[in-house]
């Protein structure tokens, strides 16, 4: 899977859902303004790492994961797994699952994440946007270092809104589903300076 697909993608999903969401892109700001930007300050701000988790949430770059194999035959509810299947782990639909997530599950609440002890390091199988286990994503400390360094930047020096004066709201939202889920029409953003 690796990190050129898997990062731009969560970049260009944060981007979209903080255009869509003015009060999290306002509130984002509040927290960048005056900061030097580095990797060790970006690690330390509770919404920006909020967003970082919340876009992973809904759309998790590796929406399946990786095809693993079943090494023996087991149960897995009333399921039997037989040795040798190819298993596929839906994380997407694990992350919108209302039965899991009760506070709306299909709409951008960075918020559900504040305070709360829920993270991707794999023991939270109700989030796992870098799988769990022995084939769990080996870069995490890279890919949140850069997903959050990268955002941070972008928002804090830049303000951005659509070509045209366009609508957030009727912004396409619809994923191209493949091995990293995408957005089907590519985000454009016009950028202006901003004086933060
Ligand atoms: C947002 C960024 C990223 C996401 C969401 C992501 C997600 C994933 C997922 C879901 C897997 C499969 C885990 C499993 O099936 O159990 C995986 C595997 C892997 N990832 Fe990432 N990844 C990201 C960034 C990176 C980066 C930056 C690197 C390296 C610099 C990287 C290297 C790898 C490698 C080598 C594997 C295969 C591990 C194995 O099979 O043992 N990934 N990643």
């Amino acid at each position: 899977m690796a990190g050129t697909d898997t990062n731009t993608t969560a970049i260009e999903w944060a981007m979209t859902e903080l255009i869509r969401n003015k009060g999290a892109m306002n509130k984002l700001r509040e927290e960048l303004k005056k900061l030097p930007l580095d990797e060790c300050v970006v690690s330390r701000l509770p919404y920006l790492n909020a967003i970082v988790k919340e876009t992973l949430r809904l759309h998790p770059p590796g929406p399946l994961m990786l095809p693993h194999r079943a090494s023996e035959t087991c149960k897995v509810m009333n399921f039997t797994v037989p040795k040798g299947a190819k298993i596929l782990v839906n994380v997407w639909a694990i992350k919108r699952d209302p039965t899991v997530w009760e506070d709306d599950p299909t709409s951008f609440k960075p918020e559900r994440f504040i305070g709360s002890k829920v993270d991707f390091r794999g023991h939270d199988f109700e989030f796992l946007p870098f799988g769990a286990g022995r084939r769990m994503c080996p870069g995490v400390p890279l890919a949140t270092r850069q997903i959050s360094l990268i955002l941070a930047a972008i928002v804090r020096n830049f303000d951005w809104c659509l070509p045209d004066g366009k609508d957030p709201a009727e912004l396409d939202m619809n994923e191209k589903f493949g091995f990293t889920l995408q957005k089907e029409l590519p985000l454009l953003l016009v950028p202006n300076r901003c004086s933060l």
